[in-house]
């Protein structure tokens, strides 16, 4: 065990948004933490913020117990703007591509495409791909480096429910093994069934950060959540 991400008085002004005003998170090895919040909410900011895509203006970010610097990007692995695909190349093409590039196993492939469920799509263009399917090879390249964290910003956005289901038993195996996980979602049926911890963000700032438990109200996480929301 140890911390993956922490993050501490982070803030970032967006235009005239202040996106997060002072933000503490704080991320386990072995763990799924969900993000939480409402539209708006500093969500996507934030996770940037973590994976080097955004500057903050002020506040601290430790990855793996050391401040923040691109080289440890190598054991980051995000999903946080749509996946860059060319839409000639098939899913195996895609990932050998990467994997020359990264220095990584091409013998993990099979494995990773079946993983995301793309095996019987493998060798099709992703011209022909859905949203999900997309996302699933999105998700597929992004494991190829075979990252200490992952952080996904909603990634069951366009899939099925068996992606969905697939999407939460992914994300539980990688924890198991080891990797820490900082998915944001709006769906709190898919955090209650993936995530260990939770942060909920309101307005750029922390409303909540603990055990999913501890965001449930009379047991009942959808009651806790607008209760939180409904605090102002
Ligand atoms: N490029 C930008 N310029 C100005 N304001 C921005 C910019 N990007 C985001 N914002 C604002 O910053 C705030 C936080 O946005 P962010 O995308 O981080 O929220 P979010 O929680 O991810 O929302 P959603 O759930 O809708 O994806 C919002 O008020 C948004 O309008």
């Amino acid at each position: 065990m140890g911390t993956a991400v922490r993050v501490s008085g982070l803030t970032k002004r967006l235009g005239r948004t202040q996106a997060l005003a002072g933000v503490d998170l704080r991320v386990e090895t072995g763990r799924v933490h969900g993000l939480l919040g409402p539209n708006g909410a500093g969500k996507t900011t934030l996770l940037k913020t973590i994976t080097g895509l955004s500057r903050p203006d002020s506040g601290s970010l430790e990855l793996f117990g050391a401040p923040f610097t691109r080289g440890v990007l190598r054991d980051v692995g995000a999903l946080v703007t749509q996946p860059g695909l060319w839409s000639r190349y098939t899913a195996v093409e895609h990932l050998r591509l990467h994997a020359r590039l990264r220095g990584a196993d091409p013998a993990l492939i099979p494995r990773l495409l079946a993983d995301v469920g793309m095996a019987d799509h493998a060798d099709r263009r992703v011209s022909a791909y859905s949203l999900g399917m997309r996302w699933r090879l999105g998700i597929a390249i992004t494991l190829l480096a075979r990252p200490r964290l992952l952080v996904l910003d909603e990634p069951t956005n366009g899939l099925d429910p068996v992606g969905m289901r697939d999407m939460r038993a992914l994300l539980r195996r990688l924890a198991a093994d080891g990797v820490a996980v900082l998915v944001s979602s709006h769906h709190l049926d898919q955090i209650a069934q993936t995530c260990d911890e939770v942060t909920v963000l309101v307005g750029g700032t922390v409303r909540f950060a603990g055990p999913l438990d501890g965001l449930a109200w009379d047991g009942d996480l959808e009651k806790g959540f607008f209760a939180l929301l409904d605090r102002g």
